[in-house]
């Protein structure tokens, strides 16, 4: 197929991680596509069937863009609030590195992946998704139609995360987390798929610029604040590397990247 994965690459039309040939897959087609900065496009992986979606896609992600930079602004805040009490240094000591996280955002990589959950005959014996924690600082899931698949770990028990109509599912990734550090937590999550119906999740991960090193904020944890940083601080390619080297995208990379 012209839009089909080429090897070496997770980019186009097939499945998510495949390592060898025994493993068991998801029972989960992908359509994943680069789409922020344009310059990152491969636009020979882009459908052009229907004729408007190449260009539905990149409105739909420049409009991702917005929303995801405005909720983090008001994380970020959030953030600031919450760490009041450990004594942020809001002080202007530290260089507004919550305003470089926001403006990196803005400039950052946005990734689209389209799941298709076909109906399958044996539910309990396959994940659509399995569990993990996703990589993004944000990540915003779209769910077309009301059938639930979504899950989410709550103090140690999956939680269905029931379909919200014309609703735009906001999920924390581990920068996030990270660059709260650890005030927000990216959840474990996975996807079950359904005995008769399909379910199709469209999914936007926001990452920003690549040239931010990836750490907790230095209002939070600089030298005027008193509340020392959890996580070290990576450049954003090493933040990757660590990342496809593990076997998978679950705790162990967090806890990996722990002080
Ligand atoms: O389809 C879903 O509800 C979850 C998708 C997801 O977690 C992902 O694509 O990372
Ligand atoms: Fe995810």
């Amino acid at each position: 197929m012209r839009w089909a994965q080429r090897p070496g690459s997770l980019e186009g039309y097939g499945h998510a991680f495949v390592t060898s040939e025994e493993q068991k897959l998801d029972w989960n087609d992908i359509l994943f596509l680069k789409t922020l900065p344009p310059d990152c496009r491969s636009y020979d992986l882009w459908p052009d069937n229907p004729s408007h979606f190449q260009r539905a896609l990149e409105t739909y992600t420049e409009e991702m863009r917005e929303l995801a930079v405005s909720i983090v602004k008001y994380m970020v805040k959030g953030m600031m609030m919450t760490a009041d009490g450990l004594e942020a240094a809001d002080d202007g000591a530290e260089e507004d590195h919550n305003k470089l996280f926001c403006e990196s955002l803005r400039r950052g990589n946005y990734d689209v992946r389209i799941n298709c959950y076909p109906p399958c005959p044996q539910p309990e014996r396959v994940m659509g998704i399995t569990p993990h924690v996703d990589i993004s600082a944000v990540t915003l899931l779209v769910e077309c139609g009301n059938t639930p698949g979504l899950h989410v770990l709550k103090d140690g028990r999956w939680v269905i995360v029931p379909p919200v109509d014309g609703a735009i599912l906001v999920n924390l990734g581990a920068i996030m987390q990270i660059f709260s550090n650890g005030i927000y937590k990216a959840p474990d999550h996975r996807a079950m798929v359904n005995k008769y119906k399909e379910r199709l999740s469209i999914v936007t991960f926001c990452y920003p610029d690549p040239s931010l090193d990836i750490g907790p904020s230095k209002q939070l944890t600089g030298e005027s604040a008193r509340t020392p940083p959890i996580y070290k601080t990576v450049t954003n390619s090493d933040y990757f590397h660590h990342f496809f080297n593990l076997k998978q995208a679950h705790d162990p990379f967090l806890d990996s990247l722990k002080i």
